[in-house]
């Protein structure tokens, strides 16, 4: 099998005595774009800080492309690209001047700078901007600036924490279309603690949660991961509730007003056909039924308690 572009085992971090993360491990095969999901406090910057080789974990390691990143900190770094939470950018330069600066932070030979610049601003659509200070740019392009830097010497793999936290629902649209295209090219790792951005842009998903792993798999899988628990019932002459949660196998349940009742189940087999039989033998009227289709935030909030 072909070797992993990064291999996490069992990596524990701790800040003075508190845990931020446990036992994390997993695999990132090839290229595209793995969403690294996770409410605030998550994890997700330490793990992405330790990847990066930023920060030093108490236990366990970190493999890109093959390489240790204990053992060989710096040749492993030549591998990634890293934009962090707050990118490193240097307002009080022009684009090119700072996006020269990270060509020679990256060792990349001064007779090809001027080459990797120009190819990482065209990529990022800064070219235009490259004698603008810094400062003066929106959210959008200092982003994009700081994506310029992340893959200016070409890296396999290139790590983006938050990459639109902060910015405008137009410049979200853009950046994101740009992480798309980078990934044609080279893995990316992203972060974000918000559902849509997995849902718009990641092929795979992995959740943290209070430094745990709690999920890691597709979109589709991490919709179904939970399989629902709960009826959405209509009944026209509803008794009332406490005479519904007598039914067999209901657990719990809501009047949600309008003849409308939620009811959760243990087990969905036979939980229909028991209520339908029911309604029919006491007359309730029973005007619609359904097994709730959970929405990806419900399914966020639930695997945020799991752990
Ligand atoms: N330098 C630090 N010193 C002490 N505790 C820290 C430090 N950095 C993070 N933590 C704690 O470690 C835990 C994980 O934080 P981390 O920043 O990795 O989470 P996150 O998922 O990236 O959250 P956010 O999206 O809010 O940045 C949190 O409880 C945080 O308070």
């Amino acid at each position: 099998m072909e070797e992993a572009i990064v291999k996490v085992v069992n990596l524990s971090h701790r800040y003075s005595v508190q845990w931020a993360i446990q036992g994390i491990s997993f695999d990132v095969q090839k290229n595209g774009i793995q969403g690294l999901l996770g409410s605030n406090g998550a994890g997700k910057s330490t793990l992405m800080n330790i990847m990066c080789g930023v920060l030093r974990q108490t236990d366990g390691d970190v493999y890109i492309n093959g390489m240790n990143t204990k053992d060989n900190p710096v040749e492993a770094k030549r591998f990634i690209g890293f934009l962090p939470q707050h990118p490193p950018l240097r307002i009080d330069l022009t684009v090119e001047e700072y996006l020269t600066y990270c060509a020679y932070l990256r060792w990349i030979p001064s007779a090809a700078v001027k080459e990797a610049v120009e190819e990482a601003m065209e990529k990022c659509k800064i070219t235009h901007f490259r004698k603008r200070l810094i400062r003066n740019l929106s959210g959008g392009y200092q982003q994009r600036v700081g994506i310029a830097q992340a893959i200016i010497h070409k890296p396999v793999l290139v790590v983006l924490d938050e990459p639109t936290n902060g910015l405008d629902p137009n410049q979200i649209v853009e950046i994101r279309h740009l992480i798309k295209e980078i990934a044609e090219e080279r893995t990316v790792i992203l972060s974000t603690h918000m559902l849509t951005e997995v849902q718009a842009i990641c092929d795979h998903i992995r959740m943290i949660e209070e430094g745990h792993l709690v999920f890691s798999g597709t979109v589709d899988e991490f919709n179904n991961y939970i399989v629902p628990n709960s009826l959405l019932v209509t009944l026209k002459q509803a008794p009332p509730l406490n005479e519904l949660l007598q039914l067999e196998g209901i657990v719990d349940g809501e009047e949600m007003g309008d003849h409308r009742f939620r009811l959760s189940f243990k087990d969905v087999n036979g939980v229909v056909e028991r209520l339908v039989e029911t309604s029919v033998e006491k007359k309730w009227q029973l005007v619609e039924v359904g097994v709730e289709k959970k929405s990806l935030d419900a399914i966020f909030a639930e695997l945020s308690k799991k752990k």
